[in-house]
């Protein structure tokens, strides 16, 4: 038997529309949600990662401010930009596009964005309040993963998870929603000794490594039925790849997301409500209703 594909493009479509609904109802009490960009430098990926963002915020109704910064943009520079952004109330999330070039810190730069505008849920204050499972702006991979479990009524309760990738933006935020589910969950890396047998005990594999070179999920990591969520995303001669070796694993495993079209437009449409969530408690909001 051969699993099933999960379809990020039709669960992020369902997403997109109730956040249309979510705009149009702000639009009523006198607020259109604004989503504030910050690329610096010039790297082609990450222009066009947030130039999808923006497309994606236009078609739901979400107006955008671009602000695009040169390579050599210093600290203080981008210190200054994000206070004047955080006391701006035309502004109600603010993206600081990852990664960020060698002279600006990321935990510096992200850690002053107002918690009431981090729609990348990475300021300390909405880290806490995640880890105590009162998460409101919650990272958008993560968040867009659960959203996919959700939709395909996949349980995480009593199940296995291995989770490969540590990081601040993926890996821990993911650990702690999906210990919220009452899921028992490995964090792995690439210190972690035996790998697979981690990966042939789980119920749930959600890999995130973006390095064919270094790490390929194959079936004979895989246990029959398992679920396997692709997060990883590499360039494979000018082709987007995923970590999974996909045609192979699916047919083990019972679900298992493609790349493209699995985690990647589930991030950009759970930015798109956390951008609207950010609206909603925002002062002029919180004032006019
Ligand atoms: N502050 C910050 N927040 C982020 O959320 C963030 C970031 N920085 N830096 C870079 C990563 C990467 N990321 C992706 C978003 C969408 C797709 C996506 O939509 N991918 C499409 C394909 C796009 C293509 O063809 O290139 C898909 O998988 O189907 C991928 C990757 C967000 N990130």
């Amino acid at each position: 038997m051969t699993g099933q594909k999960i379809d990020g493009i039709v669960v992020s479509a369902s997403v997109k529309e109730r956040v249309k609904s979510a705009v149009k109802e702000l639009a009523e009490n006198g607020i259109i949600p604004c989503l504030a960009t910050v690329l610096v430098g010039d790297d082609p990926a990450s222009a066009t990662y947030v130039r999808n963002k923006q497309k994606a915020c236009a078609d739901v109704g979400i107006t955008t401010k671009d602000h695009k910064l040169p390579s050599e943009f210093s600290q203080k520079e981008m210190n200054s930009l994000v206070n004047l952004l955080n006391n701006d109330d035309s502004v109600h999330g603010i993206l600081v596009q990852l990664p960020l070039p060698g002279q600006l810190d990321e935990f510096t730069t992200t850690s002053r964005i107002s918690p009431l505008k981090d729609v990348d849920g990475l300021t300390p204050h909405n880290i806490g309040l995640l880890t105590t499972g009162r998460g409101i702006l919650k990272p958008c991979t993560p968040s867009g993963i659960m959203e996919l479990f959700e939709y395909y009524k996949i349980p995480l309760e009593g199940k296995n998870v291995t989770i490969i990738n540590r990081s601040n933006l993926v890996g821990k935020p993911l650990y702690n929603m999906m210990l919220e589910k009452n899921a028992t969950v490995t964090t792995c890396h690439s210190k972690t000794r035996n790998l697979k047998e981690y990966c042939l005990n789980s119920d749930i594999i959600v890999t995130a490594i973006g390095n064919r070179q270094k790490f390929i999920l194959t079936e004979d990591m895989v246990k029959e039925g398992a679920v396997v969520i692709d997060v990883g995303t590499a360039r494979l001669d000018g082709k987007l790849v995923g970590d999974v070796d996909y045609e192979n694993v699916i047919k083990k495993a019972s679900y298992v997301t493609p790349v493209p079209g699995g985690v990647g437009p589930m991030t950009i449409a759970m930015l798109l409500k956390n951008t609207v969530t950010a609206a909603s408690i925002s002062k002029e909001f919180v004032q006019s209703s």
